[in-house]
């Protein structure tokens, strides 16, 4: 069973239709890119399969359960994590500090555990910070673990993000724009830590990618928005061939892309 279905999902703001009659499924254990031009809809998908938007109709069905009305935090702890276009790390706490922040919502130990610190509160302490430290290792930034997050190179806080989603040990990690602001080199290390994230977690990992070169080698399965709609979906292949695909790219040529 694929790990997320989407049915018929819509999201209306006024009178835009931002994504409209959208099915699609999410394989389990696969990297999925969403694409398409500027305003196709992909940050608005993302926004509601992570509970941020509500639709205005449709199913969003995760590992069996429809999760459309639920609160963000109450998915992230069904275990769907995500990153933002724009870095969300909390800029005075080190590295270690927010990636043990990010892990609460699968906390078990309540107040009195807090207040008492009991042998179950200890247990679940000491498991935070083995989880934390092993996925900032994962990521590679732990020569970084006890500085900041606002004194970080750029890319590094990058990571720290996708440490911090993959803390929470979900079954699926939604990427938004990941490789933005990153040169060549960079891009490859991404590529690679994707690889390693799905072949190592065996979850599945989404993600919203303008650069082609990267969709193609990193993605088993590509999903194209166009003015909110499902344009083609397929394999890289399959999907960077379409004419359809094509000519919704070329028909932006003259346009700047300033998110590339
Ligand atoms: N909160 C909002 N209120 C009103 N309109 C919105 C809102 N969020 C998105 N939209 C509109 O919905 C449409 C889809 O936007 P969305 O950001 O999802 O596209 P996108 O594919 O992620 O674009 P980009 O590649 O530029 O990030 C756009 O026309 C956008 O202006």
């Amino acid at each position: 069973m694929p790990i997320i279905q989407v049915k018929n999902l819509h999201l209306q703001f006024g009178g835009l239709t931002a994504v409209n009659n959208l099915s699609f499924d999410i394989p389990n254990e696969t990297v999925m890119s969403v694409i398409g031009p500027n305003g196709a809809g992909k940050t608005s998908l993302f926004n509601m399969l992570s509970g941020f938007y509500r639709p205005t109709r449709g199913e969003i069905v995760f590992n069996g359960t429809n999760i459309v009305g639920k609160q963000p935090h109450q998915i992230t702890a069904q275990g769907m994590a995500r990153t933002f276009q724009n870095l969300r790390v909390f800029p005075n706490l080190t590295v270690l500090e927010n990636v043990m922040a990010g892990m609460h919502s699968r906390t078990k130990q309540g107040l009195y555990g807090a207040l008492f610190h009991t042998k179950a509160q200890r247990l679940e302490e000491e498991t935070i910070l083995s989880v934390a430290e092993e996925c900032i290792r994962f990521v590679g930034i732990d020569k970084y673990r006890n500085r900041r997050a606002k004194n970080l190179p750029y890319g590094a806080q990058r990571y720290l993000e996708i440490a911090r989603a993959l803390a929470i040990q979900p079954k699926v990690l939604f990427l938004d724009e990941p490789a933005a602001g990153f040169n060549f080199t960079e891009k490859q290390d991404l590529i690679d830590l994707i690889g390693r994230i799905r072949r190592t977690y065996k979850i599945s990992v989404v993600l919203i990618e303008h650069d082609m070169g990267l969709i193609n080698k990193v993605s088993e399965r590509v999903l194209v928005l166009n003015y909110g709609q499902k344009l083609a979906e397929g394999t890289p292949d399959e999907v960077l061939n379409n004419p359809l695909v094509i000519e919704a790219y070329l028909g932006k040529e003259d346009e700047t892309d300033e998110s590339a």
